[in-house]
């Protein structure tokens, strides 16, 4: 290596805040279960800020980040900061911040209820305790966070939305890791993403036009950080990695021309996605540094060293923040090398994006076989792998043993026999031509469905979990602990499964569920059972709020070594006469919710995980199993966030799910069940996926979501979901009837089911109940008109 100056610093563009053993989780559900005072609670997130400060530091990274600690949700965060808290909770100013903050996170009930709460599971002792008088009022929408796992709570704008400095906490932060003797990077999100991330709430309003208004609040707010003496601020605008409509890229100019004026350094964050058509533009922009994504867009570095003014810092993110791999340090080493020479003095090296999206810490696997650990990095060594990054490129030997061992690891995965199976990849390279096929057309299987099935119209059915109570989890827990032997835990979850059944009975339910209480987590459940799949013991990655999911590692090639639902299911229908629907987790959801191998394309691992379904469908089929859900819930969440790029991702994920789907006989009925998403974007490629029949989430969106499938004429049948299972309200039987009368305008009636919107894993028994009680007396009321 050449450049011997010392020149070159470190940083990330945020860290993971549920903490290493989810201390933040545990916090908060105690406080919302009135267990944990408000001030109890702040001090166990100024203790987590501290300690992972004090690892940023250690790591030798030469700044730390402060802004991206948050209660529940990073935008949430700024909502309060920019004063635009949404007119209809009705806050009052002696209001305290933090319980305004949980009520818009989570929802307020009507005086003295607990009603509205979204995620009344968790525990109620929120809004509905100090606001008796206040009206009730739904949580802020909750959805995706660019192509992540992670939810953000979407701001809400009108023409009347204002906004003033109105909130501490970030200033309070930055004197915290003042006084613990940082060097402080503050960070934000930026005001045009921001605005983009939110929602107009008034019909045609144009969230845009708020920017002038937006702009002078985050001109006083980077005053004040300057004059508490922070050295850098990062503002996070990753929308320059999507295809933007021209008034949002224009107003970028003049916006940062705006906030340059302050006077204190300004590093433009970007992440995710390449920069294509914005990549001057990013680079023109009055900053004093960009951060750009190296790992999802390598391709562009080459261009921007050339394109950034040699006055402005570089931050290449080089390192995976969205994938678990130990970096490959040569291959960064020579990718880096050629700009270090460019850029002198100027060159930053981090993440791609913030390590929120994986881990805490490799540390605490203390079961992963040492091989496989040894190729994974987390997000404390990934702090460290910057710090060898940086120590290479100064030409310290000081990095030489930490490259040594990195060398090795990457070596070893590269050849390791348990990576690649000859099986595996025969079976792929021969799949037949048509195996992604049906036998036969829909209209044709449909009625051979209907002649096996003899189902009433407007079927009931359910998304296949039901809630996991205390018990099962504890069970679980105990089991994993090894205070439960396998026989009793199996005896225990049996048990469950006949309890769901025999209230399913009860509630006189069309087509029946086991109700998956033998599993944690529909996608680690699987990743378990699979070939190829490591999982972990503490790798939680945050999901929503409080809530977390400890996504699989697929390392190798997948194949399944055995039946994994089959007894489960089996059993579930031995207990009934109904028809037990099986359940399985769709290939490109368990891909989408796993850490995936960067060593072959996606597309080969989807299909991989395919034919292990396929197997799957196939013996359940064999055990006598009709109908069959394959879900996936995470297609539209990974559509690429460039559009040009769509089209190449639908056809092969289509593709995989088909493969899935497609091994059985006419008379099997398979079902398939999707969230809350845009869904209008991609119905050509739903209907493609000829799932005979297809459960959605429409009831937030009063079935207006509907319309997309009635106007493109969905061929198959469908099952638009009539109640929301976020919240523990119960709707009531007219309601429902209502929603189901407006389904039946632009779907043929012939063609509907009645379900819930998802499955109710989160929910209590006692609301589940009655909910389904009134949902079937709806579809009685809809058989007797149509
Ligand atoms: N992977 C995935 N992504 C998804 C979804 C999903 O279902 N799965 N749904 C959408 C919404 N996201 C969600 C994400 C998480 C949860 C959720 O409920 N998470 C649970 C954990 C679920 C789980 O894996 N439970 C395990 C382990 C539970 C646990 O933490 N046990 C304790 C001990 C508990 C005890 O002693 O009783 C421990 O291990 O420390 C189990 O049941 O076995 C939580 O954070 O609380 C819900 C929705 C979108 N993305
Ligand atoms: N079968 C799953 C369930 O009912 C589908 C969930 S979609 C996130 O929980
Ligand atoms: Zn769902």
């Amino acid at each position: 290596m050449t450049n011997t100056h010392k020149t070159i610093s470190t940083h990330i563009p945020g860290f993971p805040r549920i903490g290493a053993a989810r201390e933040l989780k545990f916090a908060l559900e105690r406080n919302w279960r009135g267990e944990l005072s408000d001030a109890e609670l702040e001090d166990v997130g100024r203790d987590l800020r501290a300690r992972h400060w004090a690892l940023q530091r250690d790591a030798g990274l030469d700044f730390v980040t402060v802004g991206d600690f948050a209660f529940y949700d990073q935008v949430a965060n700024h909502i309060q900061l920019l004063g635009c808290e949404p007119a209809r909770y009705g806050f009052q100013p002696d209001q305290p911040q933090l319980s305004r903050y949980f009520t818009m996170a989570r929802g307020r009930g009507a005086a003295n209820t607990h009603a509205a709460h979204a995620d009344h599971d968790a525990g109620c002792g929120c809004g509905a305790r100090d606001a008796d008088a206040l009206p009730a009022a739904a949580a802020l929408e909750m959805t995706k966070w660019f192509d992540t796992n992670y939810h953000y709570l979407v701001p809400e704008f009108t023409p009347e939305t204002a906004f003033t400095l109105a909130c501490e906490r970030l200033f309070d932060e930055v004197a915290e890791a003042k006084a613990l003797g940082h060097a402080v990077k503050a960070a934000l999100i930026g005001p045009l993403t921001f605005l983009w991330l939110g929602k107009a709430k008034t019909d045609g309003f144009d969230r845009l036009s708020l920017l002038d208004k937006l702009l002078p609040i985050y001109g006083q707010i980077l005053d004040r950080l300057k004059a508490q003496g922070v050295q850098w601020v990062q503002i996070d605008e990753p929308i320059l990695g999507i295809d933007l409509p021209a008034p949002w890229r224009s107003a970028f100019e003049n916006s940062y021309w705006q906030l340059n004026q302050v006077g204190v350094p300004l590093l433009l964050a970007t992440y995710f996605s390449p920069l294509e058509e914005n990549l001057s533009l990013a680079c023109r922009l009055p900053v004093a540094g960009l951060h750009v994504d190296g790992v999802r867009a390598p391709q562009e570095l080459a261009s921007i060293a050339d394109w950034l003014p040699v006055h402005k810092v570089l931050s290449v993110g080089i390192v995976d923040g969205r994938n678990i791999w130990r970096t490959d340090l040569d291959a960064a080493l020579a990718v880096l090398q050629p700009i270090v020479d460019k850029r002198a003095g100027k060159l930053w090296l981090s993440s791609s994006c913030s390590l929120l999206h994986v881990p805490f810490t490799l540390a605490a696997e203390t079961a992963l076989d040492a091989e496989t650990r040894s190729w994974l990095a987390f997000a404390t060594e990934k702090l460290a792998e910057l710090n060898t990054l940086k120590q290479a490129l100064h030409a310290d030997a000081g990095a030489d043993t930490a490259l040594a061992t990195s060398r090795a690891a990457i070596a070893s995965r590269r050849a390791s026999p348990r990576v690649h199976q000859q099986a595996v990849r025969d079976r792929l390279e021969h799949l037949p031509a048509g195996a992604d096929q049906r036998r036969a057309h829909f209209a044709e299987r449909q009625a051979a469905q209907r002649a096996r099935f003899r189902l009433p119209n407007f079927p009931t059915t359910t998304i296949g979990s039901f809630p996991q109570t205390p018990a099962i989890r504890a069970a679980r827990a105990s089991f994993k602990r090894g205070d439960l032997s396998l026989t009793d835990y199996e005896a225990a979850m049996r048990a469950e499964i006949a309890d769901a059944v025999q209230r399913q009975e009860a509630l006189g339910l069309d087509v029946l569920v086991h109700g998956e209480a033998e599993r944690n987590d529909m996608v680690e459940y699987f990743g378990e059972q699979l070939d190829g799949f490591a999982f972990t013991q503490h790798g939680w990655v945050q999901s929503y709020g409080s809530r977390c999911v400890k996504p699989p590692i697929i390392y190798g090639d997948v194949s399944r070594p055995q039946a994994m639902t089959v007894s489960w299911t089996v059993h579930a229908q031995s207990l009934t006469g109904k028809p037990m629907k099986g359940m399985l987790t769709g290939p490109i959801t368990i891909l989408q919710w796993s850490f995936v191998r960067d060593d072959q394309p996606r597309a080969r691992t989807a299909l991989q995980i395919a034919l292990a379904i396929r197997d799957e469908v196939a013996d359940l089929e064999h055990a006598g199993i009709g109908i069959i859900q394959i879900d996936e819930p995470a297609v539209r969440e990974g559509l690429p966030l460039r559009r040009s790029r769509w089209t190449a991702y639908l056809d092969w994920a289509t593709h995989a799910f088909r493969v899935s789907a497609s091994a059985v006989g006419d008379a099997t009925q398979i079902h398939t069940h999707m969230c809350y998403a845009e869904f209008n974007d991609i119905l050509p490629q739903i209907a493609a996926m000829d799932a005979d029949v297809i459960t959605i989430e429409t009831s937030r969106s009063d079935m207006e979501l509907l319309n997309g499938f009635g106007q493109f004429r969905y061929p198959n049948e469908i099952g638009p979901g009539v109640y929301d299972i976020h919240s523990p309200r119960v709707p009531d039987q007219q309601e429902m009837v209502r929603l189901l009368h407006k389904a039946s305008a632009v779907i043929p009636p012939a063609n509907l089911w009645v379900n819930p919107d998802c499955g109710l894993k989160t929910r209590g028994w006692a609301e589940t109940e009655s909910a389904l009680r009134n949902m079937v007396a709806a579809a009685h009321q809809l058989r007797a008109v149509y």
